[in-house]
């Protein structure tokens, strides 16, 4: 896990952001507003004015003669081309508002950067493909079962198709694109979108077939494309279709520390081998309120992967003072040492934000301080999570190997063991966010390291 704080901040990334995003995004309005009230007092002016100065269309000279004959005509027609004219000029020629458009400016160096719509665009293709959605149910906003008051208009379907057609995915571009064809749009415009659609077609089937294609798109009915892609084990996980597990356990821990006789904590064995438990009600309100208060500025992007391409979510270091109670907790839970654990990081998920598919422990990937750092610690060898949020729909923690799926539950914690009996990394213990569909998804998490686990839990070297 990396940070990077040089880069202009990323709204995408995070729901606390994009926060901040739509405030900002409401003072631009705003001025707007004020912007179009100056121009419709403006147009209500020369408007009036117009409607003065026009005389009637005098067909006859001597209706002409007349009207000019009449003082009252006369005088008026004198005074606007004396004074009026040059005002309606001066008022159409003057700059308007400059303090607006000055304002507007300074909003503008805080709008998204090409970067951050990128990553919206990656969240919204993610959320599209993980839990193989169609498109015109989420442009109408209905997402996974759930309607929403939201919709998509048309240039914001166009963006997305493509985008996945860049992403060379013409099967689910041609289904953006069809949608994007749903809404009212200028004719140019449409004659556009229909061609794009004909050429995903074309470049996802066969030549052979364009005549079918162009009928496809005088359907007026939404016709969805058949899925032809076959899901992996995490996309399994993030739509629900793991099997059932029937080996659970569920028990009250009295015994790790003397405290737990007075506040057992209600534990859950998800895996024996790797172990993975889940430990419920055991983050208080007061710290959920605490975590989410200290962290909602200066958050960084987390950028994870070996070519450090990964933005998924905003992350910070919790001041150690903050979180003296929590450590406490997370020994009565495991019985673990935390001497040398990292510090805890707090993670907010933003738009579709997702952590792909990584192991936690020092592997082949790790960079070059990795035979120093296990010299020094030994692997990394538990993983404590704890849920500072219940997410609305999606955001569920997948260990697509052994088909476990773990749904946020505010207050619970998830901890795991990255090591085997013999302390070897164990590949079994990959694991993954699925994208947020909706809700803001906290967490906090720690890592604890082998080494000082010595007496606490031996390894048992084959
Ligand atoms: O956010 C999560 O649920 C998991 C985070 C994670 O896997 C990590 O920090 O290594
Ligand atoms: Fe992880």
């Amino acid at each position: 896990m990396k940070q990077n704080d040089t880069k202009p901040i990323l709204y995408s990334t995070s729901v606390v952001s994009l926060m901040e995003l739509a405030q900002i995004e409401n003072e631009y309005v705003d001025h707007l507003r004020g912007y179009v009230d100056e121009l419709q007092r403006k147009v209500d002016y020369i408007k009036q004015y117009s409607q003065i100065g026009k005389h009637p269309e005098l067909e006859t000279e001597q209706q002409r003669t007349q009207f000019v004959a009449n003082p009252l005509n006369a005088f008026g027609l004198v005074r606007r081309a004396h004074e009026d004219w040059s005002k309606v000029l001066d008022f159409i020629k003057m700059v308007e508002n400059p303090a607006q458009f000055e304002e507007m400016d300074r909003l503008m160096a805080k709008a998204p950067t090409e970067e951050d719509m990128n990553e919206a665009l990656r969240g919204m293709a993610k959320i599209h493909e993980i839990y193989d959605l169609e498109p015109a149910d989420i442009a109408k906003g209905l997402l996974d079962g759930r309607q929403y008051m939201a919709q998509m208009p048309t240039p914001d379907r166009v963006l997305l198709a493509d985008y996945i057609y860049n992403k060379t995915d013409y099967r689910r571009a041609a289904q953006w694109y069809k949608t994007a064809l749903q809404n009212e749009t200028a004719d140019a415009q449409r004659e556009e979108i229909r061609k794009k659609y004909i050429i995903s077609r074309l470049k996802g089937g066969s030549s052979d077939e364009v005549e079918k294609y162009l009928a496809e798109l005088s359907q007026s009915h939404e016709e969805s494309l058949p899925t032809i892609d076959k899901p992996t084990s995490t996309q399994l996980g993030c739509r629900g279709l793991y099997p059932a597990r029937t080996n659970l356990s569920c028990h009250y821990n009295f015994e790790t520390t003397p405290f737990l006789r007075l506040a057992p904590i209600k534990t859950e064995t998800l895996n024996l081998e790797p172990l993975i438990v889940l430990h419920h009600d055991v983050l208080y309100d007061r710290e959920v309120a605490f975590v989410k208060n200290v962290t909602m500025h200066d958050m960084t992007d987390s950028i994870f992967g070996s070519n450090n391409n990964i933005i998924i979510s905003k992350i910070k270091e919790l001041d150690v003072n903050g979180t003296i109670k929590i450590d406490r907790r997370i020994v009565d839970m495991t019985g673990l040492s935390l001497k040398n654990s990292t510090t805890i990081q707090v993670m907010n998920y933003g738009l579709g934000g997702h952590f792909r598919e990584h192991v936690d422990y020092i592997g082949e990937d790790w960079n070059d301080d990795k035979n120093e750092f296990l010299a020094s610690y030994g692997n990394r060898f538990a993983t404590v999570l704890f849920f500072v949020s219940n997410v609305t729909q999606g955001g569920t923690l997948v260990f697509p190997r052994l088909q476990i799926a773990v749904r946020p539950e505010r207050g619970a914690a998830l901890v795991w063991h990255n090591l085997n009996n013999a302390c070897e990394p164990d590949p079994l213990t990959e694991h993954s966010v699925c994208p947020v569909i909706v809700g803001s998804r906290w967490v906090l998490t720690k890592v604890l390291f082998e080494k000082v686990q010595m007496f606490t839990k031996p390894c048992h070297k084959l």
